[in-house]
């Protein structure tokens, strides 16, 4: 099969390609040019550096290597939504976005005109498909017949688990979709990095957001949206210190507001912002903490992996990455929105952000919070 290895010039993504090649595919890998840091963003924006070693690895494999260069695309698809959702006031989530608009997007419309037959990155998920007749799971990267269906199933490594970015994936992009390191756990992946000698072997997970490398969120926004402070209250209303702009404070955040607890070892948590009056709340954190939980939330622009979730039905639902995803149940609302309804009361439930809908392990889809109900 002739595929198209998206390499970021981390391990994950060179091991993958390794494991494309090691099946026999006919491998190319690509780079794509996102970001450059040309607006003098504080911080270390390593990207000359991860073409090096993207295209250093493909050396080593053998494999042709090219840089495609997205910029435009990425502008007006991720950064727009990322900068016009913070300045609404609600918390958006680029790397959901750059997977569903940029990788199975316009890197796959360019794909296609290459001949490539599917795309791989180095996302620890793992793509399985039936066809038929068949149960799920089988885990297998091949196509499959034309009426057999496909699925995204967690990663074996729930350390690492990435299916949280790929919700919004769309049916067709996840037949195209291959993860080829999803069944690794990281040490694993690491030794087989070494094994092979490849020249990202032991280079450090990036952190942060995909297109500003080690760039911290908040001086990235500062670059773009201006300060707009306001007071921080309590829920009586009481003023106990001034913010820099709502867009810069996270609901469920315990650090970074500036605001000392007077009690040993309960600190301050954002449980409100309010666009109106420009007021940032904080209340102690406790169990019970008015506004900080909730089980009733309504969704909208759902999306479903595979078939569509039009029913009512129980599954399981992770209300943001590194969180466990809570049993709830699921009704539509017939427009693309749906209610949903925790078991347990959930924490810090955010307007803006992605929910990722999945049946045990698989990935049945996403949507985005839109009302979050306090009890
Ligand atoms: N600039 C890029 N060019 C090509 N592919 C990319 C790029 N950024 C990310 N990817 C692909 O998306 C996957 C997930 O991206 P993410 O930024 O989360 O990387 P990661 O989990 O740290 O993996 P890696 O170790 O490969 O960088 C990567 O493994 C890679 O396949």
């Amino acid at each position: 099969m002739k595929i198209l290895a998206a390499m970021s010039g981390g391990v994950d993504s060179s091991v993958a390609a390794a494991e494309l090649v090691r099946a026999g595919h006919d491998v190319s890998g690509v780079y794509m040019k996102n970001w450059i840091n040309e607006e003098n963003i504080i911080g270390h924006c390593p990207w000359e550096e991860d073409i090096t070693d993207a295209e250093a690895v493909a050396q080593q494999l053998g494999i042709p290597f090219r840089v495609v260069n997205l910029m435009t695309e990425y502008r007006e698809k991720v950064v727009k939504y990322l900068l016009e959702g913070y300045q609404a006031g609600i918390t958006p989530n680029p790397d959901v976005m750059c997977n569903r608009e940029m990788k199975f997007g316009v890197l796959w419309d360019w794909a296609q005109e290459q001949g490539f037959e599917a795309i791989a990155t180095g996302h620890y998920a793992r793509k399985a498909f039936s066809v038929p007749g068949s149960q799920f799971p089988v885990f297998n990267s091949e196509p499959g017949t034309e009426d057999s269906e496909h699925a995204i199933y967690r990663g074996a490594d729930p350390n690492k688990d990435q299916t949280y970015f790929l919700a919004m994936m769309q049916p067709q992009q996840v037949r195209i979709a291959q993860f080829p390191i999803g069944h690794l756990l990281k040490p694993e992946l690491r030794e087989r990095a070494r094994e092979l000698g490849l020249k990202t072997a032991e280079k450090k997970d990036s952190q942060g957001i995909c297109f500003i490398g080690q760039v911290k969120m908040e001086d990235f926004l500062r670059t773009f949206v201006p300060d707009q402070p306001g007071p921080i209250v309590n829920l009586e209303g009481k003023v106990l210190g001034e913010h820099r702009g709502l867009h810069l404070y996270t609901l469920g955040q315990r650090k970074g507001h500036g605001v000392a607890s007077p009690i040993h070892k309960q600190a301050y948590v954002v449980v409100a912002k309010r666009p109106q009056t420009n007021e940032l709340v904080v209340a102690i954190e406790n169990a019970d903490t008015p506004l900080l939980w909730a089980r009733k939330a309504t969704l909208h622009s759902i999306s479903s992996t595979g078939l569509p979730l039009n029913e009512k039905r129980l599954l399981q639902a992770q209300p943001r990455y590194r969180c466990p995803a809570g049993d709830a149940t699921f009704r539509p609302l017939g427009d693309g929105r749906a209610e949903l309804e925790y078991k347990e009361p959930q924490r810090a439930l955010t307007p803006g952000q992605i929910c990722a809908l999945y049946d045990g392990e698989r990935l049945l889809g996403g949507a985005v919070f839109e009302t979050i109900q306090h009890a």
